[in-house]
């Protein structure tokens, strides 16, 4: 099978499933494997592929993206990249998940922001993970597909219940964070060419606004431009287990690893970070250490909003 792209329309998966003669469903762990040279793992020369099927009917991939000369907590695993790609392009919700390896607890206790995580269906290539565990549901009340409930390999969980009220949006879900800038007349941030920085600071600020910090309530957001002036987005997703969360560069780098066309993060050159001035949870120190290691070309603008 051909490498799939990073989004796949629901008329593209179905008509590769009946290629092939399987359902939708049964597709997603036939693209894990070709979807393995999309990861970027120059340190553990370990590929890892997350194939999802949101509520839509789109099939969305994440892959493990490793930053040599920082410390390996900076990594970006294939599920957080799998729901940062659904969250970049507005999915709602995701229904099953085929990934080649046993996700690491904070993969599921990513997921765990998502609304019905427990509900979530998992798959696992490799035939060395939890056969256990699918023999069991597939036995039980499972669907017989060789899937499983998250709940199933992450009981007793810990998740958005435990600190937020019910009626608050989780991550997926749409809201607005209604955030405005400080200092709106600085033009793109202090970036002055307007033709390479195209709307940076705009773009950070609508990142901004998308964040999801329920924990905190110190929404961020990034914007990235590469040197052919393509644009990329991110924002900061938090997890109710803190550690797991997810920082606005990496979800920024998401998008570039996405829609980049898959050249190296030293083409970035310009970034604006958007954040509160007074926030408990600042983003500018890590955000500038990171982007001098990978893209030393690179100039960060920071932005405050309130
Ligand atoms: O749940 C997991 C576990 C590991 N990895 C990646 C992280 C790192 O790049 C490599 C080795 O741990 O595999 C994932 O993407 N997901
Ligand atoms: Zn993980």
């Amino acid at each position: 099978m051909d490498r799939p792209s990073f989004v796949i329309r629901p008329e593209e998966a179905e008509s590769a499933a009946e290629k092939l003669g399987v359902s939708v469903l049964q597709l997603l762990p036939l693209l894990v494997d070709p979807a393995k040279p999309l990861a970027r793992p120059p340190i553990s020369k370990f590929h890892v592929v997350a194939v999802g099927l949101g509520s839509s009917g789109r099939i969305f991939v994440g892959v493990n993206v490793e930053f040599p000369g920082l410390p390996l907590h900076h990594s970006i695993h294939a599920e957080q990249f799998l729901v940062t790609n659904l969250t970049l392009n507005s999915e709602r919700h995701l229904r099953y998940v085929s990934v080649s390896a046993a996700p690491c607890g904070h993969c599921r206790q990513f997921l765990q922001e998502i609304r019905d995580a427990p509900e979530i269906r998992i798959l696992i290539t490799d035939p060395n993970a939890f056969r256990d565990a699918a023999d069991e549901e597939n036995e039980g009340d499972g669907d017989g597909n060789g899937f499983v409930r998250l709940e199933s390999i992450l009981p007793h969980r810990f998740g958005p219940d435990n600190l937020l009220e019910k009626d608050i949006p989780l991550l997926l879900e749409p809201h607005d964070n209604r955030l405005t800038l400080s200092d709106p007349d600085i033009p793109n941030g202090g970036h002055t060419d307007s033709d390479t920085y195209p709307n940076l600071k705009l773009t950070a600020l609508s990142a901004a606004n998308r964040s999801y910090s329920p924990y905190s309530r110190c929404p961020s957001g990034v914007a990235l431009v590469d040197c052919e002036g393509k644009v990329y987005r991110g924002w900061y997703m938090e997890s109710a287990a803190y550690n797991p969360s997810m920082g606005p560069v990496q979800a920024a780098l998401v998008d570039f690893v996405a829609n980049g066309g898959g050249g190296g993060f030293e083409r970035i050159v310009g970034a604006v970070l958007v954040e509160k001035e007074d926030a408990v949870v600042r983003q500018e120190h890590t955000a500038r250490m990171l982007l001098q290691v990978i893209s030393p070309r690179c100039d960060l603008k920071v932005c405050h909003c309130y």
